[in-house]
């Protein structure tokens, strides 16, 4: 892993937006199309902000969320909305979304749905993923009911998860596919989640699952307010 670190969230988010507008008109340049894998939570909003009006060719561009919580669109905790109100608006707004959830009581229901809509497009062009401080990644939950298959070699594309302390089932992206990605970009910010990052290095991903895709990863890093 290679860490890139910044004054602030907010010169991150500039930065990190172009670095990932150039990576996709890069694979733009190569292919009819290109698959960015974005993550949901709270810190990639601002990058979002920054990236929605980037000048490249967003009508060939899919968009694909790195896990969902199994919520209805319109639900506050919905990355779909998240994603809806803050990267696909603007020039952006030209992308294609794939969408990681299906209106159905469970994820199990319409999984093979979903999947069969996102296989097409692989693989990963960019990928930016966010990480929480128990060093998840997407829904790569330690503790999580099915992390041991969506770490393993041959996992599915996607895998439905319950993990303890998650409010809701997850639909997430399996480790192989993520790893998969041509270019990989996690972004963090503060001192705790920074610690968490380097202790995943030295730890096995079914405990720290963000170490199987730190592998030729950029973290991009930056202080939160008052650090
Ligand atoms: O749906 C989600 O929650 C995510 O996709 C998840 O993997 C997220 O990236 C981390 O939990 C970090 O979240 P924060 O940026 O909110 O800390």
């Amino acid at each position: 892993m290679n860490l890139t670190e910044y004054a602030d969230a907010e010169m991150m988010a500039i930065d990190l937006a172009n670095v990932l507008a150039g990576e996709l008109r890069v694979a733009l340049g190569a292919n009819d199309r290109a698959l960015f894998v974005v993550p949901g939570g709270t810190t990639p909003g601002p990058v979002f902000d920054a990236l929605c009006d980037a000048d490249l060719d967003w009508a060939r561009v899919d968009v694909l969320l790195s896990d969902e919580r199994w919520r209805p669109e319109v639900h506050v905790r919905s990355n779909t909305r998240l994603i809806r109100e803050r990267l696909l608006v603007g020039r952006a707004a030209a992308a294609r979304y794939l969408p990681l959830y299906a209106k159905a009581a469970e994820p199990e229901a319409v999984l093979a749905e979903l999947e069969a809509n996102i296989v097409p497009a692989l693989p990963i062009a960019v990928c930016l993923l966010g990480m929480g401080a128990d060093m998840h990644t997407a829904s790569l939950i330690p503790g999580a009911d099915r992390l041991e298959e969506a770490l393993s070699r041959n996992a599915p594309v996607l895998v439905a998860m319950r993990a303890p302390g998650a409010q809701e089932p997850r639909v997430t992206l399996s480790a192989r596919v993520l790893d998969g990605a041509i270019a990989k970009h996690i972004v963090i910010t503060g001192a705790r989640k920074r610690a968490a990052i380097e202790r995943a290095r030295h730890m096995r991903p079914i405990e720290a699952p963000v170490a199987a895709v730190l592998d030729g990863a950029v973290v991009h890093w930056a202080p939160e307010e008052g650090e």
